[in-house]
């Protein structure tokens, strides 16, 4: 149409459906306009293992965004990824429910950091940073580890639990930004873009 800009278009590169949902959430004024949605996703497929990622978590998360985030083409690009950190032992996605028991008895009664890297590249330039935030689980029984393992959430999380689902009833407190844990720190995002003349 002339005399109108072309919408921007951010593509997520991710196939994580929290992040999805999050991004969702910012950008629903824009859900009902004509000029469309402004996101569209792209999940990218890169190895998450390997004896060339670093060692530290915040180092591990940073080198997956980066991955993922070159992975996938667009102007506009937002790829991320989360690491549950416990005394510096990455406890990535469980591998069953035998494993995923595993890191709730590892985590319960103990504090541990969350780091989710972000990195957004735009037509001025790239930003790659990486946000913690810290959680504390509290002392949890056998049986309730088991109720929380046989109901499946914790299996495609990282550290093994949700805190925006189920799991939200084995948290004693949260330091931090909450959305982080979740897999995406909106608030930073939305201000990344903003600054850059993106308006959601
Ligand atoms: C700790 C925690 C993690 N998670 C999720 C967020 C991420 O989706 C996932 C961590 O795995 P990631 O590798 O960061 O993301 P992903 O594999 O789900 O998606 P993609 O790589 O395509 O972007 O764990 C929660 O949903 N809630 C939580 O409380």
């Amino acid at each position: 149409m002339a005399g109108r800009a072309t919408p921007l278009v951010l593509t997520l590169a991710s196939g994580s459906p929290r992040r999805r949902a999050l991004l969702e959430a910012l950008f629903a004024t824009r859900s009902s306009e004509a000029l469309g949605f402004p996101l569209k996703v792209v999940p990218p497929r890169v190895e998450e293992a390997g004896e060339d990622l670093p060692q530290d978590p915040r180092e591990l998360a940073l080198a997956l965004a980066r991955r993922k985030g070159e992975e996938v083409p667009g102007e506009w690009v937002l790829a991320a990824d989360t690491v549950v950190d416990l005394d510096g032992r990455v406890l990535g996605k469980p591998r069953d429910r035998v494993e995923n028991h595993l890191f709730l008895r590892l985590l319960s009664g103990r504090t541990h950091q969350v780091h989710t890297a972000i990195y957004l590249r735009t037509p001025q330039d790239l930003v790659v940073e990486v946000h913690t935030t810290r959680v504390r689980f509290r002392n949890l029984s056998e049986e309730e580890i088991a109720w929380y393992v046989q109901s499946g959430e914790g299996l495609d999380k990282a550290g093994g639990y949700g805190a925006q689902g189920l799991g939200m009833a084995l948290l004693e407190g949260i330091e931090g930004d909450f959305y982080t844990v979740v897999g995406l720190p909106v608030a930073r995002v939305f201000a990344l873009l903003w600054e850059r003349g993106f308006r959601p």
